[in-house]
This record gives C-alpha cells, sequence and structure tokens, in this order.
C-alpha cells in the first residue's frame, strides 16, 4: 500500500474525529454481524485515530449491537488514553483480548488505517484446511483485482495462516517473524488456523472490501474444492 500518513496524533485527535471513528466502527459491526462474519461476540474492529494511536472495540461485546460506548483508545503499545470521544460515559472498557495485533499492525504499516478481525465460516475452515502448508494461495478470480494495487486475475494472493494461540505476544510474535522474512508489500490480510481472518486497508472502507473480497474468495476456494473429483488410489 502506498499513501499518505494520518494527519493526527497521538491522543490529541478532535471529538469529531473520534465520534466519525466509532460510528464507522459501530457501522461494520452489524454490517459484520449481520453477514454471519462476528457471531457471539467474535471478531474486533479498529481505525488509527492519531499517527501513533488507535480505537478499537471493548472486548466480550456483541458485534451486532455495538454503541459508541464499546471503543476504547489506545497508544501503540497497548496503553488506554483518554475516553474523550463524544458519545463516550466516561468508562474505561476493557479494549479487546487481541489488540496487540492490531497495534503490531499500524505500528508496522504506517499506511494502514482500518483493522477488521472476522470469524467467519469460510476463513476458519479454510485455515484449518490449509494450516500445514501455513499459506493458502489464491489464483484465477476476477474478484482478486478488489485487493488493492492488483490488476489481473492472474495474481497469485498468498494468506499467510499462523498457529493459534491464546498468547497474543506469542501470535504477534509469529506474524512479525513472517512478516520480516516476507515482506507487507503484497499482502492484504492473513489467517489464525481455526480461528479467523486478519485484514487491513488505507481506510475504513478499504478494509472492509478487503474482508468483503477475502469471503468471496475463500467461499470460491471451497466451493471448488468441493467440486473437484475424488482421487481414487
Ligand atoms: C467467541 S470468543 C472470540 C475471542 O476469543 C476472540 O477471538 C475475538 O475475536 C473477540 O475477542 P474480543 O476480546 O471481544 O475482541
Ligand atoms: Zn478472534
Amino acid at each position: 500500500m502506498s499513501t499518505s500518513t494520518p494527519s493526527n496524533q497521538g491522543s490529541k485527535a478532535p471529538a469529531a474525529n473520534l465520534e466519525a471513528a466509532a460510528a464507522a466502527l459501530v457501522a461494520v459491526g452489524r454490517d459484520f454481524y449481520g453477514r454471519g462474519w462476528a457471531l457471539a461476540t467474535g471478531g474486533n474492529f479498529s481505525t488509527r485515530v492519531g499517527e501513533g494511536s488507535m480505537m478499537i472495540t471493548a472486548s466480550g461485546r456483541e458485534k451486532g449491537a455495538l454503541t459508541p460506548q464499546d471503543m476504547v483508545v489506545l497508544d501503540l503499545d497497548g496503553h488506554p488514553l483518554p475516553p474523550h470521544s463524544a458519545g463516550s460515559n466516561g468508562s474505561r472498557a476493557r479494549p479487546s483480548a487481541e489488540a496487540k495485533l492490531h497495534a503490531r499492525l499500524y505500528t508496522r504499516i504506517p499506511e494502514i488505517g482500518a483493522v477488521l478481525h472476522v470469524h467467519s465460516p469460510c476463513a476458519t475452515v479454510l485455515s484449518r484446511l490449509d494450516a500445514a502448508q501455513g499459506v493458502l494461495e489464491i489464483s484465477g478470480y476476477e474478484m482478486l483485482k478488489a485487493l488493492s494495487d492488483v490488476r489481473t486475475h492472474e495474481h497469485k494472493e498468498r494468506v499467510p495462516i499462523f498457529h493459534n494461540s491464546q498468547n497474543m505476544d506469542d501470535l504477534a510474535r509469529e506474524v512479525d517473524a513472517w512478516m520480516d522474512a516476507f515482506g507487507t508489500e503484497s499482502i492484504h490480510g492473513y489467517l489464525v488456523a481455526g480461528h479467523g481472518l486478519y485484514a487491513w486497508g488505507r481506510h475504513m472502507d478499504e478494509a472492509r472490501r478487503h474482508v468483503e473480497a477475502f469471503e468471496f474468495l475463500f467461499d470460491c476456494t471451497l466451493r471448488y474444492r468441493a467440486c473437484q473429483p475424488i482421487a481414487v488410489a
């Protein structure tokens, strides 16, 4: 990805920006819950609100019924910043258990403006099927062009698959090691085995488009595999 860096700084984001950020997170939660991608409190969503800060959903919330009070502002080391969003009731909700994974992406890739994590059935099943290879490769679909900077259906999208862990430091280290080795230029998301998808974009609309495109591509990949003849020994 290649664009300008966000203009807001640290915790000094204007209240109007925080209000808009909260509204965008509420909207994505309602949409993704409705599509079955964030059921039973699964999933978490964030958006950058300054060069060194993000707004993220609070932990354990029903993602289809989020309100602006269900958002937490953190710096990229995970420290809470003043809850100064207009709509905030002043209480300090616990941030998403996976906030570290979001923070690492914002730190590592300055162009990222939004990170979305979903527990969709297609992503979850495919992440288990291809976990042993450590990567899911997708090619041949026109829909690949919905991923930023992809120009042709012949593009091969490589989606890394990481082992699931309840220890976010371990998981973040695994992601970092992969990104150190292979870079981040050509990827738009990653899978966590048996868990779900992390995807991102320069802004919320792009991140939402990437999740939508991945979901379509995962669904096609599963259907295509289901139609393949079974090899007879
Ligand atoms: C259904 S439990 C899912 C959680 O363990 C986690 O993976 C998740 O996506 C939501 O965690 P949260 O802390 O609400 O952001
Ligand atoms: Zn999750």
